[in-house]
C-alpha cells in the first residue's frame, strides 16, 4: 500500500497504544466513544474498507457458515504464505493436523488484479460469570480490507467466490460415510429399518481399478459430467440424477468400482439392503433421509427382488443348499410382514429422484442382467449400463503395476497369449499374481499367474470338450427317438391300409 496507508497504519497503531496503556483508567463508556471516534477517523481518512467476518452471529450466536467457509478457505490458501501460522488436529484423513493463520496474523491476496488483505484476530470478552469453557469468552473474527474503488468487484465476484471454494474445500476434506441399513424391534413390535454409518475408508480409485482404458475415460467423463451438471439439469427440468447398473460374473470388479466412484466424486455410500426392509413405506422413508452428493447401492438387485414382485432369499438358498428349508423360512417371514415390491422400488426410486434435490447417484449391481426386469433398467432409471468382464491383457497391466508395481516384464507377451484364450475374473489374476512372501518377486509371481492361467485353460478346454460330448450325445438320442418315432409311424400307417384291405375285401393274403 502507499505512503498514505502506512502513515494511517502508524496512527492507528498509536491509537491503540494509547488504548491499551489506559485501558485500565479509562471507564467502559469513555472507551467506547474514544473507539467510535477513532473509527470514524480512520474511515474519514482512508480510501480502504475493511469488512469484518465474526465467527458467531445473530441473536442466538450460531456458528456462521460464513466464518467457517471462510476459514477453510484460508488454511488452503494461506497455509503457503503467512508467516505465523497454527497447528491443529484435523478430522480428516488426508492428514493428521491443519496448518492455518495465526491470531493477529495479516495475509495478501490478488484477485483479478485487485489486492486484498486478509486478517484473523481474536478479542476476549470480560464476562462476570464463571466458565468451565475457557474458550468460550474468545471472539474470533475475520476481516478483508481492500480499496474502495474494488468494492463492486470485492462484494460481487470475491466473496461468492470464497465461500463457494471454502464450501468445496471442505467438501473434499470431509471424511467420507459409508450407511448400511438394519433393522430393530421397535415399540409395540414394529419392525423398522434405519441408517447406520462408518467412516467410509476404501482405498479404490479408478487408477488402481483394472479394465479397459477408453471404458474407464468414458466413465470417469460421464461421472464429471453428471458433478458439474447442474445447470444443464435445471435448464432442461430433470432431477439431477443419474443411475449406473453395473453387471458382470463375480470378482470383476463391480463393488470396487463403486467405492472408485465414491472416493472419485467425495460422495458418501448407502449401501440399501433390501432385505433388511419391511415394506415400500419403509423403504420411501429410507431413501428421503439419504442426503445429497450420495452414491445408493443396492447390490445384487437379481437376489433381493423377485421381478414379480415377490421377495426371494437366493443368497441363503445357496449358502445352506437345503432350498425347501429356506423356501419355508422365507414364506414364514411374507406372511407375517409385508414385503418391498419391484413396482414400490420404481416408485421410489422416481419419487426420490423428483422429490429431493441435489445430486444423488444410483446404482444396481447384478451378476444376471438378462434376469432382470426392462421396466427396472430402462433409460431414466439406469442411464448407464456398463459391463465389468474377464481380465484382459489392459486389465491385466493395471493390476501388474498395482500389485508387483512393474510396467512391463519379458512375460507379459506370454500372459496375454493366455489371457485371450482363458476366462478368468481380475479377482483371480489379482490373487494369483499376489507376493506371497517377500523373496516372491514379479518373475516368481507372473510365472505363478501363468501356471493357473495355463490350468484354467486346460479346464476349460476339458469342460468344452465335455460339453461337446454330452451335446453329441444328447443330439444322438434325439435322432434315435426321432428315427423310433417314424418307424412306429410307418407301421401304423401299414397297419391301418393292412386293416382296410381285410374290410373292403374280406380276406387276408
Ligand atoms: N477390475 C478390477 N480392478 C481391480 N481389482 C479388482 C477388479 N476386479 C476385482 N478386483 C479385486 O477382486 C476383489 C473382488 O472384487 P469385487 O468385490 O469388486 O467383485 P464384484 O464384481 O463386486 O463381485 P460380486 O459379483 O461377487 O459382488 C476386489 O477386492 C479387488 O481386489
Ligand atoms: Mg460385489
Amino acid at each position: 500500500m502507499g505512503s498514505e496507508w502506512t502513515l494511517l497504519g502508524s496512527f492507528t497503531a498509536t491509537i491503540m497504544i494509547a488504548y491499551t496503556v489506559f485501558d485500565k483508567f479509562i471507564p467502559t463508556h469513555v472507551r467506547s466513544y474514544i473507539q467510535i471516534y477513532a473509527h470514524k477517523l480512520i474511515g474519514f481518512l482512508s480510501p480502504y474498507i475493511q469488512i469484518t467476518f465474526p465467527e458467531f452471529s445473530g441473536e442466538r450466536l450460531k456458528h456462521s457458515e460464513l466464518f467457517t467457509a471462510i476459514q477453510t478457505y484460508l488454511v488452503e490458501t494461506s497455509s503457503q504464505r503467512a508467516r505465523k501460522l497454527k497447528a491443529e488436529p484435523a478430522n480428516n484423513s488426508n492428514s493428521p493436523f491443519l496448518l492455518s493463520m495465526d491470531d493477529n496474523e495479516e495475509i495478501t491476496e490478488i484477485f483479478q488484479g485487485v489486492k486484498l488483505w486478509w486478517g484473523s484476530h481474536k478479542t476476549m470478552l470480560k464476562t462476570q460469570s464463571f466458565s468451565f469453557y475457557p474458550s468460550s469468552d474468545e471472539k474470533r473474527f475475520y476481516t478483508l480490507t481492500f480499496h474502495k474503488r474494488h468494492r463492486d468487484i470485492v462484494s460481487r465476484t470475491y466473496i461468492p467466490h470464497v465461500l463457494e471454494q471454502g464450501k468445496s474445500i471442505k467438501l473434499k476434506n470431509r471424511q467420507l460415510k459409508l450407511f448400511t441399513n438394519s433393522c430393530y424391534t421397535g415399540w409395540g413390535g414394529y419392525r423398522k429399518s434405519k441408517w447406520s454409518h462408518v467412516v467410509f475408508e476404501h482405498p479404490a480409485r479408478f487408477e488402481t481399478l483394472a479394465m479397459e482404458k477408453t471404458v474407464k475415460e468414458e466413465i470417469i467423463d460421464d461421472l464429471l459430467t453428471f458433478k458439474n451438471g447442474k445447470e444443464y439439469y435445471d435448464k432442461i427440468g430433470k432431477a439431477w440424477k443419474r443411475g449406473y447398473l453395473l453387471y458382470g460374473p463375480p470378482g470383476t470388479g463391480k463393488s470396487t468400482m463403486i467405492a472408485a466412484m465414491a472416493n472419485f466424486m467425495y460422495y458418501d455410500v448407502y449401501d440399501l439392503e433390501l432385505t433388511a426392509v419391511k415394506d415400500n413405506t419403509q423403504l420411501r422413508t429410507l431413501l428421503i433421509e439419504t442426503t445429497s452428493k450420495s452414491i445408493i447401492v443396492i447390490e445384487d438387485i437379481d437376489c433381493s427382488l423377485d421381478l414379480t414382485g415377490k421377495r426371494v432369499v437366493k443368497k441363503e438358498k445357496e449358502k445352506s443348499g437345503d432350498v425347501k428349508d429356506t423356501i419355508k423360512k422365507a414364506e414364514e417371514e411374507d406372511n407375517k410382514e409385508s414385503k418391498v415390491t419391484l413396482s414400490g422400488l420404481l416408485n421410489c426410486i422416481d419419487g426420490i429422484w423428483s422429490g429431493c434435490a441435489g445430486e444423488r447417484i444410483i446404482i444396481f449391481t447384478t451378476n444376471y442382467v438378462e434376469k432382470l426386469d426392462p421396466a427396472l433398467i430402462r433409460s431414466g432409471r439406469m442411464d448407464k449400463k456398463i459391463e465389468l468382464s474377464y481380465c484382459g491383457y489392459e486389465a491385466f497391466k493395471v493390476l501388474a503395476k498395482n500389485y508387483l508395481d512393474v510396467d512391463y516384464h519379458r512375460l507379459f507377451s506370454v500372459v496375454e497369449g493366455l489371457l485371450e484364450e482363458t476366462k478368468i475374473t481380475p479377482a483371480d489374476v489379482a490373487e494369483n499374481m499376489m507376493p506371497k512372501s517377500k523373496s516372491d518377486d514379479p518373475e516368481t509371481c507372473l510365472k505363478k499367474l501363468i501356471e493357473s492361467l495355463k490350468k484354467a485353460k486346460e479346464k476349460a478346454e476339458e469342460d468344452a470338450e465335455k460339453k461337446a460330448g454330452e451335446e453329441e450325445e444328447a443330439r444322438l438320442k434325439e435322432e434315435k427317438e426321432k428315427e423310433q418315432e417314424q418307424l412306429a409311424v410307418e407301421e401304423a400307417k401299414s397297419d391301418e391300409k393292412a386293416g382296410k384291405e381285410v374290410k373292403e375285401n374280406g380276406f387276408i393274403h
